[in-house]
């Protein structure tokens, strides 16, 4: 049986895997699923590598509880499915890390203490994150197991870009603009290379809507500026986290009104957003079919803040030669898409609606001044392909 890689992406409401087999130096997938709705509604779906589906089950909220849970119940899947597998290594997205990885990295127990740290940076992702290493690294402690960074995409972005207004000794101790969704923003610029070489030279910014949503402006195919900060609270309005926020506002509710800090912190992160707004529901196909005028303002704001910070990311490119939507909300809500653009009105874009509408990759109308792309996200792909690259190095590194 030839190799393959495993990739997991755990989040905080979901755990998904990926498995591809190595081809020479291609990466054909074989097998996709994971757990979503842990804790609420948990539901296990196991797809073939053409997306077929091999296998779906429902479970009551106590049987899956957590992410421990659920990473159990995908182990002990494997062991009775595919234990024959030869799997080479294990592939994971960890949402941050932090100042000095720029790049993948092999796992070892000091890279594990350094990724802990990294914890109260990112509350909804990064224990997730770790937790199947951990697991996996007492289930295998033979597997190599690569750390993927959703920050490193981001490390070379200019130092105006890395940037608080605040003291710099506080820089200097870590607190920048990290910038979060790299894996995607990187697999979005490939993919753009691939369908138009010349505009992905260009200035272009890529919307990255799901759960998570973040805007990244590249230049030459290269993070130049992103719209989340030091953690994944900041920028836009997301499905339960706050998006930009006046720091006024933080200090108020903890000084004024006597909340404490991790009071705070669980409502910017998942009380607020599309949630808090509407008062409904976190989810944009729930907002979009309700006629409560709540359910349309939360709506409202999520575009016209897109809009916004995507005009802003314009100028920091001194122009725009494509918008790319990507993830959840951006390749699978039309609707969405059009409001973005007709907020971007300004900036000389124009939808075809007949495009925008049949699920083509180029959505751009004659007469507008850039175009306009839809691109799915593949993060495990990416993650894969970066665990290939490593192990490749490592080999090389150790025949040498
Ligand atoms: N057909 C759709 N129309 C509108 N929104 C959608 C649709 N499908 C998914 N979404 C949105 O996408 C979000 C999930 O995006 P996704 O990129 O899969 O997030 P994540 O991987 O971070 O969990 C959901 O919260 C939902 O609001
Ligand atoms: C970093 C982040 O917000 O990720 P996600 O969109 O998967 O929640
Ligand atoms: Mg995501």
């Amino acid at each position: 049986m030839s190799d393959s890689i495993l990739v997991v992406n755990a989040g905080s409401s979901s755990i998904k895997f990926k498995l591809f087999r190595i081809v020479g130096a291609d990466l054909v997938p074989l097998l996709s699923g994971g757990m979503n709705g842990i804790g609420a509604a948990p539901a296990f779906t196991v797809k073939d590598g053409s997306g077929a589906v091999l296998e779906t089950r429902r479970f009551a909220a106590g049987e899956i509880p957590d992410g421990l849970a659920a990473q159990h119940h995908l182990a002990d899947w494997f062991t009775r499915h595919r234990a024959g597998e030869s799997i080479v290594a294990v592939g994971h997205r960890v949402v941050h890390g932090g100042p000095d990885f720029s790049a993948p990295v092999l796992v070892d127990d000091a890279v594990l203490r350094t990724l802990e740290t990294f914890i109260p940076l990112a509350p909804l992702h990064q224990l997730g994150n770790l937790d199947p290493i951990r697991v996996l690294r007492l289930r295998r402690p033979d597997l190599p197991q690569i750390a993927c960074f959703d920050t490193a995409f981001h490390r070379g972005h200019p130092e105006l870009s890395d940037r608080f207004a605040l003291p710099r000794s506080l820089y200097d101790e870590g607190l920048r603009r990290y910038g979060f969704h790299g894996l995607s923003y990187e697999y979005v610029a490939g993919r753009l290379r691939d369908l138009s070489p010349e505009t992905a030279d260009g200035r272009v910014v890529v919307a990255h809507l799901g759960s998570g949503a973040s805007l990244c402006a590249l230049k030459e195919g290269r993070s130049e500026e992103t719209t989340m900060g030091f953690t994944a609270l900041d920028g836009l309005p997301m499905g339960t986290r706050c998006g930009a926020l006046d720091p006024g506002a933080v200090l108020h509710l903890i000084e004024q009104k006597g909340m404490t800090p991790s009071e705070v912190g669980h409502m910017l992160y998942h009380e607020s957003g599309l949630l808090g707004l509407s008062g409904l529901s976190s989810d944009v196909r729930t907002l979009l079919a309700s006629d409560r005028a709540e359910a349309g303002m939360a709506v409202a704001f999520f575009c016209r803040r897109v809009a916004q910070a995507a005009a802003a990311l314009a100028v920091t490119l001194g122009g725009l030669d494509a918008f790319v939507f990507t993830a959840g909300i951006g390749e699978n809500a039309p609707e969405i898409r059009r409001r973005i653009i007709a907020d971007l009105g300004l900036t000389g874009l124009i939808l075809s609606n007949d495009a925008n509408r049949s699920g083509v990759a180029r959505l751009d109308a004659a007469g507008s001044r850039a175009q306009i792309w839809v691109i799915p996200t593949d993060e495990e792909r990416m993650i894969a392909r970066h665990t290939l690259r490593l192990l490749g190095q490592t080999a090389a590194g150790s025949s040498a």
